[in-house]
This record gives C-alpha cells, sequence and structure tokens, in this order.
C-alpha cells in the first residue's frame, strides 16, 4: 500500500497572504486526513513564507495520521522544531535558503558525517528518517549507509519529463527504487506528482511506502473540493 500524505504548506500560503486565518491550517489538515489522506506532511521554511513554526505545534497536537516534517537540517532551529514535535517522520531536504521551492536531493556522499549525525540525532528521538535524493543509485546507497531509514526520490524531473517520454522519464526512478529496496530502505516520493502522473509511477514502482503531494492536489481541490480530490489521488494510488 501506498500512502498519501497531503503537504497543506499552500493553503498557509494562501492563509498568509491577507496575514488572518483563512483558511484554517489546523481545520484543513484535519479535514484532509477525515476525506482519506493519511498522512499530513509540512515544510517550514526558515523565513516561514507559508507554514510557521506555531504551525508545526498547533498540528502536532492533533494530527492523528502520520505527520511528516520536511525541511533543511542545517538550521538549528529545524532541528529543535522537529525534536520539540516529535513527528512521525522528518524528511530531509538540502533546500537553498533562498529558493522559491526544493530543486534537488541530497549528495549522501559528500554530506555523510553530517548527516549521519543528524540522523543519529532523529533516531535517538524515536522519529523515522527519510532523507531527500535525487534518482541516482549512488545517492541511495548513500543514504543507507548514513543510516537513514528511508528515501524520497525528488520527483520534478519525472513529472517535467513525463508528458515527452513517460517510459524514459520513469526509468532512473524505478533503477533508485530498486536500489533502495536491495539495500533495505524503504521509499518515498515526493514533487510535482499530480493525477496525470502518479498512476504510472506506482504501477512502475507498486513498492512505493508513501508519496507527498501539495502543489498540484491543492491546486486541483480549486476546481474539484478537496475531499473529492483526496479520493481521486488515492484512487490513482490503487493500481
Ligand atoms: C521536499 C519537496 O519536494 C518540496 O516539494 C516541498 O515540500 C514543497 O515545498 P514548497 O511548498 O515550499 O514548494
Ligand atoms: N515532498 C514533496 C511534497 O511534500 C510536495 O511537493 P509538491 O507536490 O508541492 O511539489
Amino acid at each position: 500500500m501506498t500512502r498519501l500524505s497531503v503537504n497543506i504548506n499552500k493553503i498557509a500560503t494562501l492563509r498568509n497572504s491577507r496575514g488572518g486565518d483563512n483558511p484554517n491550517v489546523l481545520k484543513v489538515a484535519l479535514d484532509c486526513e477525515r476525506f482519506g489522506a493519511q498522512g499530513i506532511t509540512v515544510h517550514p521554511r526558515p523565513d516561514e513564507r507559508h507554514i510557521r513554526y506555531q504551525d508545526v505545534y498547533d498540528l502536532r497536537a492533533e494530527v492523528t495520521t502520520e505527520f511528516n516534517i520536511e525541511g533543511n537540517p542545517s538550521e538549528k532551529k529545524f532541528v529543535e522544531l522537529v525534536l520539540a514535535n516529535k513527528p512521525e517522520q522528518v524528511t530531509l531536504v538540502p533546500d537553498a535558503l533562498h529558493a522559491i521551492t526544493s530543486n534537488a536531493g541530497w549528495d549522501t556522499i559528500t554530506n555523510e558525517a553530517e548527516l549521519t549525525d543528524l540522523i543519529a540525532i532523529f533516531h535517538s528521538a524515536g522519529i523515522r528518517v527519510s532523507v531527500f535524493v535525487d534518482a541516482d543509485e549512488k545517492m541511495v546507497e548513500g543514504a543507507k549507509v548514513c543510516g537513514a531509514d528511508r528515501v524520497e526520490l525528488y520527483t520534478e524531473p519525472y513529472a517535467a519529463y513525463y508528458f515527452e517520454n513517460r517510459q524514459k522519464a520513469v526509468l532512473p526512478f524505478v533503477k533508485a527504487a530498486e536500489k533502495a529496496r536491495e539495500v533495505g530502505l524503504g521509499l518515498n516520493a515526493g514533487h510535482d506528482l499530480s493525477l496525470d502522473n502518479l498512476r504510472f509511477l506506482k504501477q512502475n514502482i507498486p513498492w512505493l511506502d508513501e508519496v507527498s503531494i501539495g502543489h498540484a492536489l491543492i491546486s486541483d481541490a480549486l476546481y474539484l473540493g478537496l475531499e473529492n480530490t483526496i479520493q481521486m489521488y488515492l484512487r490513482e494510488l490503487q493500481v
């Protein structure tokens, strides 16, 4: 079974645009769970341009499905936030400070020492650790060496190339996923997954543990409604 974790960053972006509390991030998270999402993902960034640090505390208190916090652990504040909230999963992402969104996975070989230390810290708090990587077998192997539990494959290149040649687009992801399975890592995927490209990814990598989806899902919900949209994404994973 592949779990759907809904990334609610975009809800916070909308809320922050007017400075009030509409839409209410916590309510949307609980509604996502009620509508069938099996997890909630947030990616607080140091500038708090969408999810604020306080949101993480508020969500932790109420979310009953898997809570996944993504972010760059080079920021001490991020590590402290995760340790204070003890989510079921932390996803380590090497974001540059002013990047519009995540745009690359870790070099798990160059950053082996840093990642190994951080993973040990999160493990000592009982938190599962997923490491965001490009679809590169060497980076997957490197994540295993660092002690990760899972990798999250950065799927933007798959999504970008999907309509041109989906067989070729998925191939590096299948190889990276096979490597993850071979070395005993759990497998997540995310970034730019959508109703267009999700089913094909799942068909080619049926052992995917989890996908985290935000931008496309929240955009679809404007037309289709949140409950219906979540059901539609869940259906794409039932193949
Ligand atoms: C880690 C990742 O793939 C990103 O998609 C991220 O979680 C989304 O962050 P933004 O919502 O800030 O673009
Ligand atoms: N980890 C990826 C994620 O949470 C959502 O990415 P996107 O669907 O907003 O591109």
